[in-house]
């Protein structure tokens, strides 16, 4: 800012560089723009949200560093604002995305405050304190991808199946599509824990795992665990001829795997029972009445003898 201390008596002067000292050294970053947007000021710690040296900073319009979303939303604020300066252009913390000069990006709170004129005494001026989130926001995705992450095997988990498949279902009635559903049991697994031991069970559900994420038939398919020893296939777009092919390949993938690498026997072979159903034409109402019918299915593959397949009707 364009302050000089020069003729100021000595008590107003020792309270502009205690200001400026407060400014320089407070913990937040601070920028002090006209009523263009330019920049007049900023202190050390606002500098390092822009990530180029002060002296480029000042002059410039601040919102040019905002990504496309935020730069198109603050470069209308402030031509409303200019429109109609009647209207107070203060906010609270409000979440923004910087695009750093070397083109890394910090997402922070900014809080804007107006100064008028009358408070300035040259022209109108605004005060942003910007607050990294860059941590905190680093850390809720990665608490938020636990959430909705089966630790044993790395698939989505019940929560995040539910979720996905409310949404596969929305988007498949809206574009009259069908939507092919697989639950899929593993056969006699207490006997597997039983006889090779919990951890050794773990290993082999990682292994399923695997294999039904190998048997995804495309992009916006999905396999997640249900719970257990169950996991569930959601196959949008797909007819229920196209999901009895994907049971077929899984049966074959899953009686295919071998446990030699858990040092067993090499003939130790495992299966699964499927139960399919599709919703093709309104047969269902609900994404539960889509599991509910799978789960039937599954039950009857499982009371024919398991290591079968059956279709919902
Ligand atoms: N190792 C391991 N076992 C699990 C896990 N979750 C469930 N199980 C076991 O899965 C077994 C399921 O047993 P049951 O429901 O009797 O079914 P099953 O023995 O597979 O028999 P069928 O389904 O009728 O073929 C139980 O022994 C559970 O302890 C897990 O995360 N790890």
């Amino acid at each position: 800012m364009r302050l000089s201390k020069t003729f100021l008596p000595a008590v107003q002067s020792h309270r502009i560089s205690l200001f400026y000292n407060i400014l320089n050294n407070i913990a937040e970053g601070v920028f002090i723009v006209n009523d263009e947007g330019v920049i007049e000021m900023i202190n050390p710690l606002g500098v390092t949200f822009f990530g180029a040296p002060a002296e480029s900073l000042l002059g410039q319009k601040w919102f040019y560093f905002l990504t496309s979303q935020y730069y198109e939303q603050y470069q209308d604020i402030f031509a409303n604002w200019k429109n109609n300066q009647n209207q107070p252009l203060s906010h609270g913390p409000k979440e923004v995305v910087i695009n750093r000069i070397d083109g890394t990006l910090v997402e922070a709170d900014l809080s804007l405050s107006f100064l008028p004129t009358s408070m300035t005494g040259i022209t109108p001026l605004f005060i942003g304190v910007l607050h990294n989130l860059s941590q905190h926001k680093a850390q809720y995705r990665e608490l938020r991808k636990q959430a909705y992450t089966d630790q044993l095997t790395g698939l989505p988990n019940r929560y995040d199946l539910e979720q996905k498949l409310g949404e596969c279902w929305n988007q498949c009635i809206n574009n009259h599509q069908p939507l092919s559903l697989i639950l899929i049991d593993v056969d006699y697994f207490k006997t597997f824990n039983d006889q090779y031991g919990h951890l050794n069970g773990d290993k082999c559900l990682q292994k399923i795992a695997r294999v039904l994420q190998d048997c995804l038939p495309s992009n916006d398919s999905l396999a997640a665990r249900y719970g257990g020893e169950e996991f569930v296939l959601i196959l949008p777009h797909c007819p229920v001829q196209g999901a009895e092919l994907v049971a077929r390949h899984i049966q074959k993938a899953i009686c295919a795997l071998k446990f030699t690498d858990m040092q067993l026997d090499a003939h130790l072979s495992i299966s699964v029972s499927q139960g399919i159903a599709c919703n093709q034409g309104g047969q269902y109402r609900t994404p539960e009445a889509l599991i509910f019918a799978a789960d039937t299915a599954l039950y009857r593959a499982k009371a024919d003898g398991r290591n079968r397949i059956n279709l919902g009707l």
